[in-house]
């Protein structure tokens, strides 16, 4: 492939690194039919910052509690993250279909309401030190079209030296984008806003009056205890329940850790190992970057 061209790739085409899928018709009709409107209204939404202003769409996060009270934990450099509730009755179904179509057990989710065209999230990488080594990550696709961008990250260019390969896959409702993590190292992720007029865009990306919900299941291997106590598990120092130590909060670790995250997000040889398998306790950043506005 040359040139700045721009693919728009549908089901069954070569997407990332070869290692996505697009599903369309995912839920059983039934479910289909009512999963937007449940959701919407199942779901206890919260607004969420990043960098001291608000993200551009609702929030909610859900996942499996232990009998002992431990949740599964995904770190991202976001200020403050809502808690996490146990599945509600709806996603609980959408994540046993999840579950059974790719063959992988799935225990957290973020759930994202885009309101409008004008909701997106930027480009990034999704931070992985949290996420089970070698496990897909999905994302479920209920009401308005939107269109999910993929695009290499800089050090990766075309053997021409300066362009970057760019796809875009339109994700309609009732469809589940499953992501590879090679795809996740190589590329970056978005959906970027549509600010087109009405009479513009398809009758798929009209329906449900234009919002869009997505849940991004993950398989989380790193786990706090209840209260935000202990921190345990893949991401974390201590490996198992019983190596469990405090949560960390703020301070050089968490400085390093949002380093870690960036480097993430720049290169397209990240090497997990080197950088993540050592484990952080870190659990906020807020408290960082108040310190780092004080001091500067
Ligand atoms: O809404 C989507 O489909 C993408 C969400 C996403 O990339 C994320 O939550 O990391
Ligand atoms: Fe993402």
């Amino acid at each position: 492939m040359s040139g700045r061209a721009i693919s728009l790739l549908h089901s069954g085409d070569r997407i990332g690194e070869g290692e996505c899928d697009l599903v369309l018709d995912f839920l059983p009709p039934n479910l289909a039919t009512l999963a937007f409107e449940q959701v919407r209204q199942e779901v206890r939404w919260h607004t969420m910052s990043h960098r001291g202003g608000e993200v551009p769409r609702l929030v909610a996060v859900q996942g499996q509690v232990d009998d002992d009270g431990s949740y599964p934990i995904y770190r991202h450099p976001a200020d403050e993250s809502p808690p996490l509730l146990s599945f509600s009755p709806v996603v609980e179904r959408i994540r046993q279909h999840v579950q059974d179509v790719l063959q992988q057990p799935v225990n957290h989710v973020l759930i994202q309401h885009y309101r409008s065209g004008a909701d997106f999230i930027s480009e990034h990488s999704d931070k992985t030190i949290d996420v089970v080594r070698g496990s897909r990550i999905v994302n479920v696709s209920l009401g308005a079209q939107r269109t999910m961008t993929l695009r290499t990250k800089k050090d990766n260019l075309y053997s021409d030296n300066k362009s970057r390969a760019v796809q875009r896959i339109p994700l309609p409702h009732n469809s589940m984008f499953v992501m590879g993590l090679n795809t996740n190292m190589c590329w970056l992720h978005a959906i970027r806003h549509d600010k087109r007029p009405q009479q513009e865009k398809t009758e798929a990306e009209r329906f449900a009056n234009g919002e869009r919900i997505s849940l991004t299941f993950r398989h989380i291997g790193t786990f706090l205890t209840p209260g935000e106590k202990l921190i345990y598990g893949q991401g974390a120092r201590g490996k198992t329940r019983s190596e469990a130590h405090p949560v960390v909060l703020g301070g050089v670790e968490a400085q390093k850790l949002l380093e870690a995250f960036g480097l993430e997000n720049h290169s397209s040889d990240f090497d997990w190992g080197t950088t993540y398998s050592e484990g952080s306790d870190v659990l906020h950043f807020k408290l960082l970057e108040d310190s780092c506005n004080h001091n500067g």
